[in-house]
């Protein structure tokens, strides 16, 4: 008798009118005794009649899929869709509030279940709300708590009239804003693989910690320009998957980012991760057991995907001079036994890698960014970064003045000072790295003000200038012992 009154009210709800509805639901009452022939003849006779004065068209998102045990992937699209739009938040009055991924203090409103909006596209209305509906007998599950749980679903309602649109358009819109929505408020992960990883013995390739790292390209000690190419092909990058398809390549891009120690490698490879919003798989090669674990483990990395070796050239001997059978090294461009040049600690060979990179099963997953950095471009192999392989070689160099300028606006506040002039004549003069540039400004409080700003700075027009300013003690030294005593 419940179901039969729900039935009933819901199309009361869909504003029928209350002589429709008590005709409907005699119509629900007589039909448990027809046989099941006539029922569905005179159901399309109904549905007909009831459909002239019921314009409306309802589609429904369960939250489970019919197996029950999964969580249904519209459903789920169509939450962080509502859950984003700030103009229903902002007319909201029921609201979810939770701690945003990775933000301390951030809470991110979402909207109550119980809570119904309208949504406006292309001029069109359309009505979302969430249904809650109570099983009334047990479902089936492995799970014996869940059997009897309420069951969720989203209900969109429109005029039929705007069904084309909704079809072809509108989700489709909400789709693709619903999957962007949950990509942004997704926590990232930092991958590393687990040593211990075999493909005969098993256990989980890879191991995870939330990826927090804060660098962005703003942070970056970098000329602008360089900045801007960069980010403009990672853009590219990121909205070429159909022209990839087009060309028949996979969807990926690898890049090289070489020069010497401390000149931010690893901090661009972590502004990178952040502008795409990928998760970082940091490969350790030197832990990878053989050629065929190398495979499992890119097969096991997702899409959107930065995946990262550190220090290529001490994981590889690739020296670019591969040994002979009888030991001999190759000269210039003679093609050696790729497998000679083993990973150190190892057995993955260049041969493996050169698949990892750019084989069959490098293609899975799609959208991922390879990124290897090294200290010695020299020393590799070049069959290993020949463009296409690694499409991009970027180069890491010494501080410039602009690089100054972005350190000292982090980690001093300052856009100019009246030291600027002397640091811009002798960085251009000097070869030293963003790296002790960024320790030298480190300020020994947070609370130093402009003395503080102006110790700094004399600090490091001292250590440009190759010794030591004998008034603020030394240079890094005394200022990563200032640093740990008052932090
Ligand atoms: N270009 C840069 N912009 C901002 N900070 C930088 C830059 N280069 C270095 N730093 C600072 O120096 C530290 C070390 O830099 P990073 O580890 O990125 O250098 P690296 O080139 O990867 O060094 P290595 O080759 O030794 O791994 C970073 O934590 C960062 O604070």
């Amino acid at each position: 008798m419940s179901r039969l009154w729900a039935e009933y009210s819901e199309r009361v709800l869909l504003g029928t009118g209350s002589t429709v509805a008590s005709l409907l639901f005699i119509w629900a009452l007589a039909r448990q005794f027809m046989p099941p022939w006539l029922r569905d003849l005179l159901a399309s006779w109904v549905d007909r009649f009831t459909a002239s004065f019921q314009p409306y068209v309802t589609v429904t998102f369960p939250e489970y899929t019919d197996d029950g045990f999964r969580r249904s992937d519209a459903y789920t699209v169509v939450k962080s869709y509502l859950s984003s739009n700030a103009a229903y938040i902002g007319r909201a009055r029921r609201l979810l509030g939770d701690l945003r991924c990775g933000k301390d203090g951030d809470v991110a409103l979402s909207m109550d279940d119980t809570e119904d909006v309208l949504d406006v596209f292309r001029g069109v209305k359309l009505w979302w709300a969430t249904v809650k509906t109570s099983p009334t007998a047990p479902t089936v599950s492995l799970y014996p708590s869940t059997a009897f749980q309420e069951r969720r679903s989203y209900r969109l309602t429109f005029h039929r009239r705007e069904r084309q649109l909704v079809e072809d358009e509108y989700l489709r819109h909400v789709v693709s804003e619903g999957r962007n929505a949950r990509q942004r408020e997704r926590q990232r992960k930092l991958y590393t693989n687990n040593p211990s990883y075999d493909d005969d013995c098993g256990g989980l390739p890879w191991s995870h910690v939330p990826f927090e790292h804060p660098a962005t390209f703003e942070t970056l000690a970098m000329d602008s320009e360089r900045k801007r190419e960069i980010m403009d092909d990672l853009r590219m990058f990121r909205k070429s998957k159909d022209y990839y398809a087009r060309i028949g390549k996979p969807w990926k891009r690898g890049y090289l980012l070489h020069g010497p120690p401390g000149t931010g490698k690893s901090t661009l490879v972590a502004a990178v991760a952040n502008f795409l919003e990928y998760d970082v798989y940091d490969l350790e090669l030197t832990a990878v057991k053989n050629n065929s674990v190398l495979r499992r483990l890119l097969i096991e990395t997702e899409s959107r995907a930065l995946v990262v070796i550190e220090d290529i050239d001490c994981s590889l001997d690739l020296t670019g001079q591969r040994p002979t059978a009888d030991g001999d090294k190759l000269g210039d461009g003679e093609e050696g036994d790729r497998g000679a040049a083993a990973a150190v600690g190892s057995k993955v060979t260049l041969s493996g890698l050169l698949n990892f990179i750019d084989g069959l099963w490098s293609a899975c997953g799609g959208e991922r960014l390879l990124v290897f950095t090294t200290n010695r471009v020299e020393k590799l192999d070049p069959a290993l970064i020949r463009r296409g392989r690694m499409d991009k070689h970027i180069e890491l160099s010494y501080c410039t003045f602009e690089g100054f300028k972005v350190l000292a606006r982090n980690y001093l506040g300052v856009h100019s000072h009246p030291l600027f002039p002397t640091v811009q004549q002798l960085v251009e003069e000097t070869k030293i790295t963003p790296a002790d540039v960024a320790e030298l400004l480190m300020p020994r409080t947070f609370f130093g003000g402009e003395e503080e700003v102006a110790t700094c700075l004399e600090n490091l027009v001292a250590a440009l200038r190759g010794r030591p300013n004998p008034e603020h003690a030394t240079a890094a030294a005394a200022l990563v012992a200032a640093g740990a005593r008052t932090m």
